[in-house]
C-alpha cells in the first residue's frame, strides 16, 4: 500500500457507511402517517424501527423476484445463483467473508464477465465492470441491478453482523433476488418479504457429494494426510498446530485466518487448493467456514469452543455445519468428505450436528441508519453519539421479526469519536468503519494498537479532514515479527491502515 493514501468524505458513499437514504427516509416517514399529533405540531418517532422496509424507497419502487436457494453445505445453491449473475448485464454478489467474495470476482472474471471485488478491507475495480462482488456491508442499496445474489441468508440472525444482511435484503433494488443459505432462514424471510410486494419462489437442494463423520478420532499426528484441513480458533493454536505437523517433516501448512491480512489469506489459501504447491495440509479457523470451495477432504475439529468477541462458547449446530461441509466440495479432488477431531469426547457433538436441522431462525438483525439518528440527535442539543445511540437502542421499537445489533464495542468507539470536533455522520462512519476493518474477527477497543490507532487517526482527520498513511504510522518500524506477541502487532497495525482506505 501507498504512504500517501488518503481518506476524503467523497470516497464513502452509498455502501452501509453512506447516508443515501437521508432525504429518502424522511420522505417516507412524512407518508406513512406514523406520527401523533401534539399542540398543532407533527412529532415524529424516529426510534420507531417497526416499518424498515421503508427505507430503502428504490427497492420498494420494484417488484423484486426472489428466489430462495435453500439446502445443506455443497448442493450448489451458490452455483445456481451464480450462474443467474453472470448472465446478467448487471449484478452483485453480497457474501459474508472477504475470500467468498473474492472467490466469486475471481470467477466471473475468468468467465469474462468483469467484476469488481469491494470489501471493507480493498476496493479492486476492473474496467468496464457491471457486476461487483462484495462483502455483505458493502452493499450499494441506492444502485439498480438486474441481479443480486445474498449468499449465506440465514447470517441475518446474526447478533453482530446481522442488520447488513437486513440492509442487504431489504434495500437492494435489484429486478431478480437470489438468496442462498440455510432452510433454516426459509420463514424468518417469507415474513419480512411478506410486506415488500416481492414475489418469493423457493428451490431446496440436495447434497452433491457425501460428508461422512469419522467413527474415530485422528489417531496421531503422523496421521495427518494431504487436504486435511485442522480447525481451530486461536492465533496460538494455529501457530502451534501447524509447527507440530511440520516438525514430522512429511507437509507444509497454508494458515488461514480472520486477522490475516486479506491479500495473505488469498495467498494461503491459494498456495493450499494450487496441486503443485507444497502446502498440502491447512490449518484454519471459521475464516473458512462459510461457502468457500477449497480443495479439502477432511476436516478435523481440534476444539469445538470459541471465543465470541465476549466469552468462550461450544460451537453452535449450524458453526459445525458450515465448517464441515468444506470437505469433499463437488467437483474438487476429493469426492467424499470426511469429519473428525482430536479428543474423542467430541465425536458425538459432531455426529448430531450434522444430522440435525439448523434450528429456525427467529428474527433478524436491524440497526438504525444514520438518517434516522441524526433526525433523532436533532431534539438532542450537545449530545454525543454515545449518548445518541445508547437512548435510541433502549427506547428502539421493534417488530418481532427483528432484534436490535448489540452495539457495545460501538459504543466505545462513539465515547472516543465525542471528544473530538468532528461530525455526528463523520463519527458514525469512524464507528461502522472500525467495527467493518475485521470481518468475522470483530474489530476490539481493548486492542491497545487498535484504539490508539483510531484516536489518532480521529485527532488528525479532525484537524486536517485528510489523513496520511505516515501520519499515523512512523516509517520503517515496521519489522518481521519473531514472537506470538509481535505478529498480534503487527496484525493490529495492519487492521489500523484499513481506517484510511
Ligand atoms: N451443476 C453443477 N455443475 C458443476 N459444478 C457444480 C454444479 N453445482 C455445484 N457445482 C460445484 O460444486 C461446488 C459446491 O457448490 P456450491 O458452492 O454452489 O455449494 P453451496 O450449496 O453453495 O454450498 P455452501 O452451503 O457450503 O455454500 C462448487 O465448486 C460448485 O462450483
Ligand atoms: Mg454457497
Amino acid at each position: 500500500m501507498a504512504s500517501f493514501l488518503l481518506l476524503r468524505r467523497s470516497t464513502v458513499s452509498h455502501t452501509l457507511f453512506s447516508n443515501a437514504n437521508f432525504a429518502a427516509s424522511i420522505c417516507i416517514y412524512n407518508t406513512s402517517r406514523q406520527f401523533s399529533s401534539s399542540t398543532g405540531t407533527m412529532k415524529i418517532d424516529f426510534t420507531d424501527l417497526t416499518r424498515p422496509h421503508t427505507w430503502y424507497p428504490a427497492a420498494r419502487r420494484k417488484k423484486r423476484n426472489v428466489f430462495l436457494h435453500v439446502g445443506p453445505t455443497n448442493s450448489g445453491k451458490t452455483y445456481s445463483a451464480l450462474k443467474r449473475l453472470e448472465q446478467s448485464s448487471s449484478g452483485v454478489y453480497c457474501g459474508p467473508l472477504r475470500l467468498l467474495a473474492w472467490e466469486v470476482a475471481k470467477r466471473l472474471n475468468k468467465a469474462n464477465v468483469p467484476c469488481d471485488l469491494i470489501t471493507g478491507q480493498e476496493k479492486e475495480i476492473v474496467d468496464g465492470a457491471r457486476h461487483k462482488a462484495v462483502t455483505v456491508e458493502m452493499a450499494d442499496v441506492s444502485h439498480n441491478y438486474d441481479c443480486a445474489v445474498i449468499d449465506e441468508i440465514q447470517m441475518i440472525g446474526c447478533r453482530s453482523r446481522g442488520f447488513s444482511f437486513t440492509r442487504a435484503l431489504l434495500g437492494i433494488p435489484a429486478d431478480e433476488l437470489h438468496l442462498c443459505g440455510d432452510a433454516a432462514a426459509v420463514p424468518l424471510i417469507q415474513e419480512i418479504l411478506s410486506v415488500t410486494g416481492d414475489s418469493i419462489e423457493v428451490q431446496y437442494y440436495d447434497r452433491l457429494s457425501p460428508l461422512v463423520p469419522s467413527k474415530i478420532p485422528l489417531r496421531s499426528f503422523s496421521d495427518i494426510r494431504t487436504g486435511d484441513c485442522i480447525v481451530t480458533f486461536s492465533r496460538r493454536n494455529i501457530y502451534k498446530l501447524k509447527k507440530r505437523i511440520e516438525d514430522d517433516g512429511r507437509h507444509l501448512c497454508s494458515v488461514v485466518y480472520g486477522s490475516l491480512p486479506p491479500e495473505t489469506r488469498t495467498r494461503q489459501a491459494t498456495m493450499f487448493n494450487d496441486e503443485s504447491s507444497e502446502f498440502d495440509v491447512l490449518v484454519a479457523s471459521d475464516a473458512i467456514g462459510m461457502g468457500l470451495n477449497l480443495n479439502i477432504s477432511r476436516i478435523i475439529f481440534s476444539e469445538m469452543e470459541k471465543f465470541d468477541g465476549l466469552e468462550m462458547r461450544p460451537l453452535s449446530v449450524p458453526e459445525i455445519k458450515q465448517i464441515a461441509g468444506r470437505a469433499g466440495r463437488y467437483g474438487s479432488k476429493f469426492p467424499v468428505g470426511e469429519v473428525t477431531c482430536l479428543d474423542k469426547k467430541d465425536l458425538p457433538l459432531i455426529y448430531s450436528s450434522l444430522n440435525c436441522p439448523s434450528p429456525i431462525l427467529e428474527s433478524a438483525g436491524l440497526f438504525p441508519t444514520f438518517d434516522l439518528l441524526y433526525m433523532y440527535s436533532r431534539s438532542h442539543v450537545n449530545v454525543g453519539l454515545c449518548q445518541i445511540l445508547e437512548e435510541f437502542v433502549e427506547n428502539a421499537k421493534l417488530s418481532e421479526n427483528y432484534f436490535i445489533t448489540n452495539c457495545e464495542e460501538m459504543l466505545k468507539v462513539a465515547a472516543v469519536l465525542d471528544e473530538l470536533p468532528i461530525s455526528l455522520h463523520d463519527k458514525y462512519l469512524f464507528c461502522l468503519r472500525f467495527l467493518c476493518c475485521g470481518h468475522m474477527c470483530p474489530a476490539d477497543m481493548n486492542d491497545e494498537i487498535l484504539s490508539q490507532g483510531l484516536t489518532q487517526f480521529a485527532h488528525q482527520y479532525a484537524k486536517n479532514r485528510i489523513v496520511r498513511l505516515k501520519e499515523i504510522f512512523t516509517p520503517g518500524t515496521l519489522k518481521v515479527p519473531k514472537t506470538q506477541a509481535e505478529l498480534k502487532e503487527l496484525e493490529s497495525i495492519h487492521k489500523v491502515s484499513f481506517l484510511v482506505i
